[in-house]
């Protein structure tokens, strides 16, 4: 029967590579791709159960690709199969550990029992198996605490955890010691050989390399060779594989001399599939798992509750008594002839006295919170105002009472002199915006009320003096609100959209520390892990939305006249818009630095537009135009409206801010999900 295939001697690979091209940098149709190239049409097989041991010099490759096998990096061309069904089946340890350091043995091995479907006495089973052959400590020893060698013990442990048909080690034994070292050999062997697992690891200490079923030497982006360890030794007559290595790369070097040209004509063509497809979407026991995992991390770091209590608690404190306050304490200097000349100081008069008529005015200064502060000429009063020991001056001329009195009686007809002799001069800093307006407002208005009572008491005629505007009860709001009403919805939305931004900070630290790419080579998706962090971060959000809210309406009383429900809601949805910003820029930034810079960035400018400090009419017409670029500035108004006019959804600005928040919500949750799609793969 010549046709007939030999069944007997096919081999049974679990993992095949096929002429695999990957480089790092973008783009591979020049002849610079192959001087970048990590592998440069690298073939290797793996057979079921066995163990192959893949060596090569550091920075070969060796890493990229077992990330390749289990679908974390892309290669350029050529082809890898994976003969596993899913996930579920592969035990992953990588290089760089992937643990979180902040919660202890017992939880990372909870958090992983949720995402294998490990769990109860199946869990303690496998612990029970694991700990002692691994040595592991015990499991309340929080990760952080371990030394190096301990650390990759649980590690080791984990990918071994759910007892997978493939093993992929990334040098497992690598500062572990000997006896150990070799217990784990025999402990893989025995894997190998009595449950037929397959295990691939990289190793840099060649000779326990030997008691694989096969070595594969890489370098330069190829395998240089694959076989038997026995074999290999023979066939290069060396007594260690060592020899062989060194030998092989000899051999390689000088011809590489020679194939110089060749090497540029080699260029991969079609970009391969990822070897595993993930069919599941979402499982709820993997977002479970991640879920605990972030819930342990908060429960043990400070950070978590920083974040959850000092910092909303802080800010509304610090809100509260510093935006929109009255100026206190301020010096102003007065020189008043009237007095100083003739009858010496206000002292010696009460409080509302027909004559000097000046001095029951500063005692209603003084009731605003301004110090009179008395000087006898000019001169020193201006000597004081620039060494700034006093924010103001009011000077009163020698017959202040008697022209004020002139200019009440005959309005019309008194001379100019009159007139002058009769007003109050006043010279304010204006470089100091805030004070001088407090002190222009004042001193104006005080005058006013302090006429009305002369009025009363002198029997003066002051009415016809006074501004014909008379102000009604406000539609809206309080009679002379403080700054402050204006403000409180704008650090209302500013705290609901940046605080859960603030989440960022640690999913990039579980990104850059391995420990999503891990657990995504685990078996969890994209989709679980930005739902568990949506989960715990929605959580915090709540928690933190309720501090804003009794500090700010329960403790210090600002008005909310509008429906509490439509408000509740506008801030939730503002809450997850923050959110949704917060995995897009955790998506988009590798490193908290980047991170820190566009938070920062849209932090301040939404500050500046959202309408907190001032008022949004008066903005730039190009500011205004493109106001809808910034996520708070319409929920803001929307808000303001809510709490402080009881407008309610029919009304278009409350709307306009629903619609604002909701937009910028599928932004951030479609740029997100773009940017996961084209990140995949890429190793990063
Ligand atoms: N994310 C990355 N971006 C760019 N270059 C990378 C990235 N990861 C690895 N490389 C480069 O690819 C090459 C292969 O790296 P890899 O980590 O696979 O080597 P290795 O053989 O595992 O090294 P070692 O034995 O030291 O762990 C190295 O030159 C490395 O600098």
């Amino acid at each position: 029967m010549p046709n007939e295939p030999n069944m007997v001697n096919v081999p049974d690979n679990i993992i095949e590579i096929r002429d695999a091209y990957k480089s790092y940098t973008s783009g591979f149709s020049s002849s610079s791709y192959m001087d970048t190239a990590v592998f440069k049409g690298l073939s290797m097989t793996v057979e079921r159960g066995s163990i192959y041991a893949l060596l090569g010099p550091s920075g070969c490759g060796k890493t990229t690709l077992l990330k390749s096998i289990v679908g974390r990096c892309r290669i350029d061309g050529g082809e890898i199969t994976l003969k596993i069904q899913d996930r579920s089946n592969i035990g992953y340890m990588p290089q760089d550990i992937g643990l979180v350091g902040e919660i202890n043995i017992k939880e990372t091995l909870s958090y992983y029992g949720w995402i294998y479907g490990i769990r109860g006495d199946k869990l303690e089973e496998r612990k029970q198996i694991l700990f002692s052959f691994l040595e592991i400590p015990p499991e309340h020893r929080r990760i952080m605490e371990l030394s190096g060698g301990q650390k990759r013990r649980v590690s080791l442990c984990l990918a071994l955890l759910h007892n997978p048909e493939l093993l992929i080690l990334d040098e497992p034994t690598v500062g572990i010691d000997p006896i150990l070292s070799h217990n784990i050999w025999q402990y893989l062997l025995e894997l190998s050989t009595v449950e037929k697992k397959t295990i691939l690891l990289t190793t840099h200490y060649i000779e326990e390399a030997r008691q694989s079923n096969k070595v594969g030497m890489m370098r330069e982006g190829v395998l240089v060779l694959e076989g038997e360890a026995r074999s290999l030794m023979d066939r290069y007559d060396c007594n260690t594989l060592e020899d062989v290595f060194v030998k092989l790369s000899y051999i390689q070097e000088s011809e590489r001399c020679d194939n110089t040209e060749m090497e540029k004509v080699l260029k991969p063509s079609v970009k391969p599939k990822l070897p595993l497809c993930d069919e599941k979407l979402f499982s709820f026991n993997c977002f479970i798992g991640y879920f605990l995992k972030n819930l342990y991390f908060i429960k043990y770091g400070f950070f978590g509750w920083f974040l959850m209590f000092f910092l909303p608690i802080s800010t509304c404190v610090f809100f509260q008594y510093t935006i929109g306050r009255i100026p206190r304490d301020l010096k102003v200097g007065v020189i008043n002839e009237e007095l100083s000349i003739q009858h010496g100081n206000c002292e010696n008069f009460s409080n509302l006295t027909c004559f000097p008529a000046f001095c029951g005015y500063l005692t209603l200064l003084e009731k605003q919170n301004i110090i009179p502060v008395t000087y006898n000429d000019t001169e020193t009063a201006f000597e004081n105002f620039m060494k700034n020991k006093i924010q103001g001056i009011l000077h009163i001329s020698e017959n202040f009472t008697e022209s004020l009195q002139e200019r009440l009686y005959k309005s019309m007809t008194t001379p100019d002199s009159v007139i002058e002799q009769s007003e109050v001069k006043v010279w304010i800093d204006s470089t100091n915006k805030v004070i001088g307006d407090f002190l222009k407002y004042t001193v104006y208005h005080t005058f006013f009320d302090y006429l009305e009572n002369l009025s009363q008491t002198c029997q003066w005629p002051v009415n016809h003096t006074l501004l014909p505007i008379q102000f009604n009860v406000p539609v809206f709001g309080k009679d002379n609100p403080g700054f402050i009403e204006f403000s409180v919805p704008g650090i209302v939305s500013i705290l609901d959209f940046f605080l859960p931004v603030a989440y960022v900070l640690p999913i990039l630290q579980d990104k850059r520390s391995g420990i999503v790419e891990r657990s995504l080579i685990s078996g969890l998706t994209n989709l679980e892990i930005l739902a568990a962090y949506m989960a715990i971060t929605m959580l915090l959000f709540l928690v933190q939305s309720a501090c804003n809210v009794i500090i700010l309406y329960g403790i210090y009383g600002h008005i909310f006249d509008g429906s509490i429900i439509l408000g509740f809601t506008l801030m939730t949805l503002m809450g997850f818009n923050g959110l949704c910003f917060g995995l897009f820029v955790a998506v988009l930034c590798d490193t908290e630095i980047a991170a820190t810079f566009i938070m920062s960035g849209v932090l301040i400018s939404n500050t500046l537009t959202c309408g907190m400090l001032w008022a949004p009419e008066g903005m730039h017409s190009f500011l205004k135009r493109i106001r809808w670029l910034f996520p708070l500035s319409f929920a803001t108004e929307s808000y303001r409206a809510i709490s402080n006019r009881a407008w309610t959804i029919s009304h278009p600005v409350v709307y306009t801010g629903f619609i604002s928040v909701i937009m910028w919500t599928l932004i951030f949750c479609l740029a997100t999900f773009v940017l996961v799609k084209l990140k995949r793969g890429r190793g990063h």
